[in-house]
């Protein structure tokens, strides 16, 4: 039996950092939510994936009518980000053998283009442990001193923003997320999960537009990043050549 390709979209956060009258994702983003826009992207690079949604139990606002996907599913949000992907693993093991490959992606990136989605998988295919798309640091990082000061320069060198997708077999994941729980290390990634674990992700080198809505600015950046990839996108997704991916 070949592998299956799973999307986990974690979308159960309250957008505190946001602080809008809804959670973020259900916000309007160039007149449809934010939720919409990010399964959009996800669904035109990878059409035939299973899908599972993490929501929050409470949620008033979810409408099943904004997921273009076939084979898609719901699962019961956590406290933190990571128990919420840990309660979607669960609810697609069932259905998907170890092997299946996983794409973690948050609700919050939808400017995601086809072009880098179809190039993390392909980077990640043959790779023993998985990775994610990334960005090297561009700016001159600096350690503040508890009050607002500058205490010292850091180096730079070899650091990386980690983004979205976040890709590895089920199994692989599973076990890394089931025991980073267990030992009570903090994740606030499936990388850090692996890395844990003593495992190396590949960093998958993305665009540096891929970002994370977070604070009530980012809205308005996210619209000009779509439109700017409208007038690109063509390019973009030919480039990407979306279709049955082979994982
Ligand atoms: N318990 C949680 C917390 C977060 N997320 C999801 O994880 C992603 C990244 O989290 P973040 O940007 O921190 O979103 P929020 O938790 O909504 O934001 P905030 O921390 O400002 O409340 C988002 O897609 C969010 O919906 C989730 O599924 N379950
Ligand atoms: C997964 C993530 O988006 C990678 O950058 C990030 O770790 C989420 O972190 P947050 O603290 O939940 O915003």
């Amino acid at each position: 039996m070949s592998a299956s390709l799973w999307l986990v979209v974690p979308a159960a956060g309250q957008g505190r950092r946001v602080g809008a009258e809804r959670p973020k994702q259900y916000l309007p983003l160039a007149g449809r939510p934010v939720l919409a826009r990010t399964l959009e992207r996800l669904h035109e690079a990878f059409p035939e994936a299973r899908l599972c949604l993490c929501l929050d139990a409470d949620d008033a606002w979810f409408d099943p009518a904004w997921v273009p996907f076939a084979d898609w599913r719901r699962s019961p949000g956590g406290a933190e980000r990571a128990e919420s992907v840990v309660n979607a693993l669960d609810a697609i093991a069932a259905d998907a053998t170890d092997d299946d490959l996983v794409l973690v992606h948050d609700v919050a990136r939808p400017c995601v283009t086809v072009a880098d989605l179809t190039r993390l998988l392909a980077a990640i295919v043959d790779d023993p442990v998985g990775g994610l798309l990334a960005a090297p640091v561009a700016d001159t990082m600096k350690r503040d001193d508890g009050a607002g000061r500058v205490r010292a320069t850091e180096s730079r060198e070899g650091l990386w923003h980690a983004f979205t997708p976040q890709g590895f077999r089920l199994g692989l994941l599973r076990r890394a997320l089931g025991e980073a729980q267990a030992r009570g290390v903090a994740v606030t990634d499936e990388a850090s999960a692996m890395e844990a674990a003593g495992l190396s992700p590949r960093l998958v080198s993305g665009r540096r537009d891929n970002l994370k809505i977070t604070h009530p600015e980012d809205l308005a950046l996210a619209e000009r990043v779509l439109s700017a990839q409208q007038r690109t996108v063509h390019t973009d997704h030919a480039e990407a050549s979306p279709g049955a991916p082979r994982v």
